[in-house]
């Protein structure tokens, strides 16, 4: 059965992502038939968002075993899991998702392993909208009525499987009549903010004033943020926290001017075997996304420049952490050790 959310369609026999590349101005659709092409999307950022990347793995790892029909096996789709393990490196959602189908392939093969496949792709593209629904309703125990919000980034529908997580937590909290305003910080240098989430947003008719990433201070310092709110790429075990480049300053300001600091992430963004963020790997992107801003030079064309993707945030400045399955206050190795106990069990 066909499945589709705001940036990803699942056709059966073949994949439609949303060019996030392309908005706010266009809304173009890129037809995925094969693992490559999923990978291709996946390291472009035609789709991103760690949990949509997962998604966009299962698909692709499901495309390829319809492409190889009776000859499908765990062995003969190893150069699709690697094509896809190579695509972008810090979101553990990527590789867990693909653990996930490697565990479910079992050892079926041909017609039987292609549609499993298709059937595990399409689950974990529900089971991430079941569960940002969840995570969610379980956030708003943590915003004040009238709650002004700052995010980053994009953790939205064209983030995951739909509804969002950060983002997921405003929606939540707009229908629950608990959100009065939300700033939404530029994010460059890709621009996730300006180009994603106030688009977004405006068409779920949320309030939302977009601002330059060098405004968040001063929202903060005249009293104009209740809460930050940030997404998450790979969460260590000990709440350390890898998000896009620019939510460390935003948890070093929060904490100066004593506001709440909340990462909201799936389980499947935890990352157990990881055990502090010194060991998370940043990806780094290519210099002319820092060099041009909607592809114009904004600096010399042969100006050196340092493009991380990501940052690491200490589990220290962290507030709590939301997932669907609930609430971790200020995370530390033995909240995150007893939150994996209750999940285990
Ligand atoms: C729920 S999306 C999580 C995470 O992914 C984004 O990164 P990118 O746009 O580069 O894929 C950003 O870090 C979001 O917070």
């Amino acid at each position: 059965m066909a499945l589709a959310s705001l940036a990803i369609r699942w056709h059966d026999t073949a994949l439609d992502l949303l060019d996030q590349r392309a908005l706010p101005t266009d809304t173009t659709w890129l037809r995925i038939t094969d693992a490559r092409e999923a990978a291709h999307a996946i390291r472009e950022m035609v789709v991103r968002g760690a949990p949509a990347i997962g998604i966009t793995a299962g698909y692709g790892l499901a495309l390829e075993a319809q492409r190889l029909g009776d000859q499908a096996s765990l062995a003969a789709l190893a150069p699709a899991f690697e094509v896809l393990a190579a695509s972008r490196p810090t979101a553990v959602n990527l590789f867990w998702a693909l653990d996930r189908l490697r565990q479910a392939a079992g050892d079926l093969s041909g017609g039987a392993l292609a549609q499993h496949l298709s059937e595990q792709a399409e689950r974990l593209h529900r089971d991430d909208l079941a569960a940002n629904r969840r995570l969610g309703e379980a956030g708003l125990s943590l915003l004040p009525q009238e709650a002004r919000v700052y995010t980053h980034c994009n953790t939205g529908a064209l983030a995951t499987g739909g509804h969002g997580t950060a983002l997921g937590i405003i929606r939540s909290a707009w229908e629950a009549g608990r959100l009065r305003s939300v700033y939404a910080g530029e994010t460059r240098p890709w621009q996730q903010g300006a180009r994603l989430t106030s688009w977004e947003l405006m068409q779920d008719g949320i309030p939302v004033t977009l601002v330059a990433d060098s405004c968040a201070a001063m929202l903060m310092a005249q009293g104009e943020v209740d809460v930050v709110i940030v997404g998450a790429d790979r969460i260590a075990a000990n709440g350390d926290t890898a998000n896009k480049i620019g939510t460390y300053s935003l948890a070093v300001l929060a904490r100066h001017h004593g506001i709440p600091f909340i990462v909201a992430a799936p389980d499947s963004t935890l990352d157990a075997a990881m055990q502090d963020g010194s060991g998370i790997v940043i990806e780094q992107r290519p210099a002319e996304e820092v060099r041009q801003v909607a592809g114009q030079p904004c600096a010399p064309a042969d100006c050196p420049v340092y493009n991380p993707a990501f940052d690491v945030t200490p589990a220290a400045l962290i507030s709590a952490i939301v997932t669907e399955n609930g609430v971790i206050p200020s995370p530390d190795p033995t909240a995150m050790a007893a939150y994996f106990a209750r999940s285990a069990s």
